[in-house]
């Protein structure tokens, strides 16, 4: 497996690398063994200003350009990332630890078809004309936001980054994005595969840092919009700045979604299902379906079949394309799994596998599933943000509407049932943002992706997106005299 070059330098700005060690020391560690394998620099208030001034400095121009031009140059940027798949694949999984069987279909190709998507709407993104009573008509533009800043969270860095870099670029803003602390890597090769795709200096940008990073970017005058991909207590922090100086905001926050399974559902299909919402990329999908609702008389297959199937799971090195299982991000996120462990198993739930750290480097647990799980339960109420299913039982269809419902969160929701009446039913009853029937987890482009109530305000991908990276202009023309009444 050849490793891909790392980032030269921690920050780029203004079309190229750009270090400044002024700022704190930023060590990446790789998940699977524990070694640092770069160190980065947080940026400074003098990289967040040399940043926004790039920003601000290209975005005019870049919105002068037609839509189709712009829209080149991303479909230009989709085919290189395509090109590149595996080294991109690789860095990714040296950034979150995610195994290369992942992130060679999920993480770089997710960005390629974002960038490819909105690259092929930034053609269409016109205005409209509208004829009046009397002769007189309107017409409206659709105008870009300005300068936009991107906050990505740590499970995706290069999906995150794509899927707010393109509808952003395709509408004529400008970026300055803020990978996490904790994947600083991705984002910087997406930033140089936009420029030798023909993107002009200083339109994407990247820069390094935490909390204070995105708060300096959140806050400041520049920026007209900011996109957030986090945790619900940052994206309150983060709607709170931005609100104080009516920006435009997106906020793809945390989510404790519920996969309903009816006893009629297709049980490999079902126990599938909630393997890619519980297990995929080590639990750590904000969309995940970690409240498992099985019918009572159904349960104890489930389990069964479930035990099976885990039992298949190759828990090794990431990047060994067999591996299907990885390690957790960092210690830090580990220690929070593994206290939620701890205290499901206090509060009476029953550990029926997993859960357990393994004795090697790195950040290694094994697929937790507790069964005899209860609504107000630790587990069953908070976001882990690991590999800890939650299996609750239920008797009928409106209990389990009004318990899958009784959350704050609102962010994705399933159902697998063999009754698509039901299937149709039950989810429109489920008040989640993106929903899965028969499935879990599919998030292709073109389908709006976001939360309701905690989990968010806002979609990311399909055309929805272009309503939260533009506005529009009216103008009404009046083609008679003008009456006033005095
Ligand atoms: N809805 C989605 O699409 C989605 C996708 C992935 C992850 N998530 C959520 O993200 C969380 C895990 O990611 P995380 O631990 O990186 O989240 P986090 O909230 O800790 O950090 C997210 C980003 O916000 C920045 N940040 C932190 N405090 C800030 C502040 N005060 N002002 C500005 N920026 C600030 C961080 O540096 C980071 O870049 C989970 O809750 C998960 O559900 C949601
Ligand atoms: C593409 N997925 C798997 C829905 C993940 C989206 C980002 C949330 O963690």
């Amino acid at each position: 497996m050849t490793y891909p070059t790392q980032p030269t330098a921690s920050h780029f700005i203004g079309g190229e690398y750009v270090e400044d060690t002024a700022g704190a020391a930023l060590p990446v560690v790789y998940p699977a063994t524990g070694e640092t394998i770069a160190i980065l620099h947080e940026a400074t208030p003098a990289i967040i200003d040399r940043a926004l001034e790039a920003a601000k400095g290209a975005q005019a121009d870049w919105a002068a350009m037609s839509g189709t031009e712009r829209g080149r140059v991303l479909r230009r940027a989709a085919d290189i990332m395509r090109a590149r798949n595996h080294d991109l694949s690789v860095l990714e999984t040296m950034d979150t630890g995610k195994p290369y069987q992942e992130t060679s279909v999920a993480d770089a190709t997710s960005g390629a078809d974002a960038l490819e998507y909105f690259g092929g709407l930034a053609g269409s993104l016109t205005g409209e004309h509208i004829q009046l009573p009397g002769g007189d008509w309107a017409y409206t533009v659709r105008e870009p936001l300005g300068v936009c800043v991107g906050l990505g969270a740590w499970n995706y860095p290069t999906q995150i980054a794509c899927w707010k870099a393109a509808p952003a670029l395709a509408c004529g803003n400008a970026m300055v994005f803020k990978p996490s602390e904790t994947t600083p890597l991705c984002a910087l090769k997406v930033a140089k595969i936009l420029i030798e795709a023909g993107a002009p200096p200083g339109l994407f940008n990247v820069v390094q840092g935490a909390g204070a990073a995105g708060a300096a970017l959140t806050t400041d005058p520049r920026v007209d919009k900011v996109s957030l991909t986090g945790s619900v207590p940052t994206g309150k922090k983060v709607y709170a700045a931005a609100a104080a100086e009516m920006k435009h905001v997106t906020m793809e926050l945390g989510g404790k979604s519920p996969l309903v399974v009816f006893d009629d559902a297709d049980l490999d299909d079902a126990v599938g299902g909630a393997i890619l919402g519980n297990f995929y990329s080590s639990g750590q999908v904000c969309s995940n379906g970690t409240r498992v609702f099985v019918q009572r008389n159904l349960r104890d297959a489930f389990l069964d079949r479930l035990s099976e199937r885990l039992a298949n799971a190759v828990i090794g090195d990431p990047l060994d394309p067999e591996t299907s299982f990885g390690p957790m991000v960092s210690e830090g996120q580990l220690q929070i799994v593994l206290n939620y462990i701890s205290k499901g198993t206090e509060e009476g739930a029953r550990l029926v596998s997993g859960g357990q750290r393994l004795d090697r480097p790195g950040c290694w647990i094994t697929p937790a599933v507790f069964a005899d799980v209860t609504d107000d339960m630790t587990i069953a109420r908070e976001e882990i943000f690991g590999p800890v299913m939650c299996v609750l039982d239920f008797e009928n269809e409106d209990e389990v509407i009004a318990r899958a419902n009784a959350t704050e969160y609102g962010l994705s929701a399933g159902v697998f049932t063999s009754d698509l009446q039901r299937g149709h039913r039950v989810i429109g009853a489920l008040q989640a943002g993106s929903c899965f029937l028969n499935s879990y987890n599919d998030a292709p482009v073109e389908v709006p992706f976001g939360g309701v109530k905690m989990s968010g305000v806002g979609r990311e991908n399909s055309k929805a997106a272009i309503e939260h990276y533009s506005q529009l202009k009216s103008v009404y023309v009046r083609m008679g005299r003008v009456e006033a009444p005095f």
